[in-house]
């Protein structure tokens, strides 16, 4: 679904991600680590057509990504739900709204009940009418996870997303990604949290990239 062949990524010229190869399947649950300023969050964007390569073969569900049309970047868009970093709520918007927006933006409607159920199963139902700036750390983090599986994703690519947060809170939103990787999503987490990763790799078949000098590399079984 998303399969990369000796992809690069430069900014301004100066190449900050070279020659990465990698498949990624249906239903597979992968950590990607690396430094800060690695360029984690700059593969993510790749992997969702944000970014477009400087070089290489990057192929998103069937399509080549250097030549993908409007639409079909959109559509594409859809098939893959993105936990932002920094969450990305539009703050005058009551929560509830906020997760449904990929839906609106889609012209769409939110069914209130499906709405409803999405809250509940991210602990944040009470909240539906809350504006984002009233939310603590971890409940924004859950509802960014809402908002990223509204369009029922098959990827789910998520960017630190227990950046800020407690330990009890990380484990319970990596259960959260792992439900959602049991139901056959793809999981992708940028995470720096290593004891995340090994709480991970003792429930889940998960596998460890790591960025380190510009390349993508599968990490060792001591990760
Ligand atoms: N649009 C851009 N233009 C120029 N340089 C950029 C741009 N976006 C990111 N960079 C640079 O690319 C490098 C990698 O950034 P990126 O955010 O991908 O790293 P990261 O591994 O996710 O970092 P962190 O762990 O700190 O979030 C950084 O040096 C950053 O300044």
């Amino acid at each position: 679904m998303i399969e990369l062949q000796n992809v690069a990524m430069s900014y301004g010229g100066s190449e900050l991600l070279s020659d990465m190869t990698l498949k990624l399947v249906p239903g597979s649950f992968h950590f990607l680590t690396g430094p800060s300023g690695s360029g984690k969050t700059t593969f993510l964007k790749l992997c969702y057509a944000e970014l477009t390569p400087s070089a290489g073969q990057l192929t998103l569900f069937g399509q080549d990504a250097r030549v993908m049309s409007r639409d079909a970047t959109a559509a594409i868009r859809q098939r893959i739900g993105v936990v932002h970093q920094d969450c990305q709520f539009l703050d005058h918007l009551p929560l509830a709204e906020n997760v449904a927006l990929p839906l609106t933006v889609a012209g769409k409607s939110a069914d209130p009940a499906e709405l409803r159920e999405l809250l509940s199963w991210v602990g944040l139902k009470a909240q539906a009418g809350a504006l984002p700036p009233q939310l603590s750390g971890g409940e924004r983090q859950r509802a960014a996870l809402a908002r990223a599986v509204m369009m029922s994703p098959e990827v789910i690519l998520a960017d630190e997303p227990t950046g800020n947060l407690d330990w009890e809170m990380s484990l319970r939103l990596l259960s959260l990604l792992m439900e959602l990787n049991r139901m056959g999503k793809t999981v992708v987490i940028a995470t720096h949290d290593l004891n995340l990763i090994r709480t991970a790799k003792s429930q889940v078949a998960a596998r460890v990239l790591r960025i380190a000098n510009r390349r993508l590399q599968l990490a060792g079984a001591d990760l």
